[in-house]
C-alpha cells in the first residue's frame, strides 16, 4: 500500500524528533524545507529507505552520517565516520578570522582539518588566500580533499601530527583541535561517541594536550605579526591562556565568547 509523505512523516514522529525527520527526508528527496512541506500530500517514493534511515537513527546515528552530508557555512560538506561533523560553534570561528582580516592575501593552515570545514570554507570566502589543512589522520585528510575538489576550493593537504611534517611559516594558523578529556566520556551523548572518531574527540592532559604541543612550536610557524586562533571546550579558557602566556612570554592572547556566551575561542598573535 502506498503511504504519503504527510504520513510517513507522522510515523517517524514517534520515534524522532521533527527536526530530525525533516532533515532526512528534506536529505533523501533532495528538498529545500518549502518542498518538504508542498510534496507532504504526494505519494512518499522512497518509503524502503526512510524506514531505514529511521531505523538507523534510532540507534544513535548521526543524520549526517546518514545522509553522507553536513551543512556548514551555507555549503554542504560530505562526511562519514572518519570524520567529525563539524559544528556550529567553528562557523563563529571562521566569522571571528574572516571579520579579522579583510588583507586580500593571507597564507594560511587550518590544523587538524577533519572534512576540511575550515579551510575549504576560508578559500571560498577569500579565494586569494593560499590556504594548506592538515591533519594526522590519512582517511580525514581523503574526506578533506574529495570536499576540496567538489567545492572546487583548491586547498592544499599535508599529513601530519601537530607541525611534524610542516616546514612552512604561515599568517594565520587556526586549528579546532580535540579538546575532550577521557574522564568526559561518561557524560557524553551517544550519538557523538558511538559514531564520531574518538581521535577528533579526545586528547591527553584532561584534553589540552593538542594545544600545548602547538604552542611549542607555534612561534616557529608563524610569520611576523602572525595570529592563531583555535576553538577551545568552554571551561577551557583559564587553563589554554596559562599554556599559550608560558610558552610564549610576548604574545597577546584574547578569548572570545560564543552566541550561548561560553568561552570558546581564543587568539593568539606574536
Ligand atoms: C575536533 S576535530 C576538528 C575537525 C574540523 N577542523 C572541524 O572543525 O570540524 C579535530 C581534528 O584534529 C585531528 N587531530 C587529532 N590529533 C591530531 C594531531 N596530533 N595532529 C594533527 N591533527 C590531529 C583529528 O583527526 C580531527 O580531524
Amino acid at each position: 500500500m502506498t503511504k504519503t509523505n504527510f504520513e510517513v512523516r507522522q510515523w517517524a514522529f514517534s520515534y524522532l524528533n521533527q527536526a530530525d525527520v525533516d532533515l532526512l527526508l528534506m536529505g533523501l528527496n533532495d528538498w529545500t524545507y518549502s518542498q518538504l512541506i508542498l510534496h507532504l500530500r504526494d505519494e512518499c517514493q522512497n518509503w524502503p529507505i526512510f524506514e531505514a534511515y529511521v531505523r538507523r537513527a534510532r540507534n544513535d546515528e548521526p543524520i549526517q552520517y546518514i545522509l553522507k552530508q553536513a551543512h556548514f557555512y551555507d555549503r554542504f560538506f560530505y562526511v562519514d565516520q572518519r570524520v567529525l561533523i563539524p559544528r556550529m560553534e567553528t562557523e563563529e570561528l571562521i566569522e571571528w578570522v574572516l571579520a579579522d582580516n579583510q588583507q586580500s592575501h593571507q597564507k594560511v593552515l587550518d590544523l587538524g582539518t577533519g572534512s576540511g570545514a575550515i579551510a575549504i570554507t576560508l578559500k571560498c570566502e577569500q579565494p586569494s588566500w593560499q590556504v594548506t589543512a592538515s591533519d594526522i589522520s590519512k582517511d580525514a585528510i581523503a574526506v578533506a580533499k574529495q570536499n576540496s575538489t567538489s567545492l572546487k576550493a583548491n586547498v592544499d593537504f599535508i599529513v601530519s601530527d601537530v607541525f611534524n611534517n610542516i616546514d612552512d611559516k604561515y599568517d594565520l594558523i587556526i586549528s579546532n583541535p580535540p579538546y575532550i578529556a577521557d574522564t568526559e566520556i561518561t557524560v557524553m551523548d551517544q550519538t557523538v561517541l558511538k559514531y564520531e572518531p574518538h581521535l577528533a574527540l579526545f586528547a591527553p592532559n584532561h584534553g589540552l594536550a593538542i594545544y600545548q604541543q602547538i604552542a611549542l612550536n607555534l612561534k616557529d610557524h608563524l610569520l611576523t605579526n602572525g595570529t592563531a586562533y583555535f576553538e577551545i571546550g568552554y571551561q577551557q579558557g583559564p587553563q589554554i591562556i596559562a599554556i599559550f602566556k608560558k610558552a610564549l612570554p610576548d604574545a597577546t592572547v584574547s578569548l572570545q565568547k560564543d552566541m550561548a556566551g561560553n568561552d570558546r575561542m581564543i587568539k593568539v598573535g606574536v
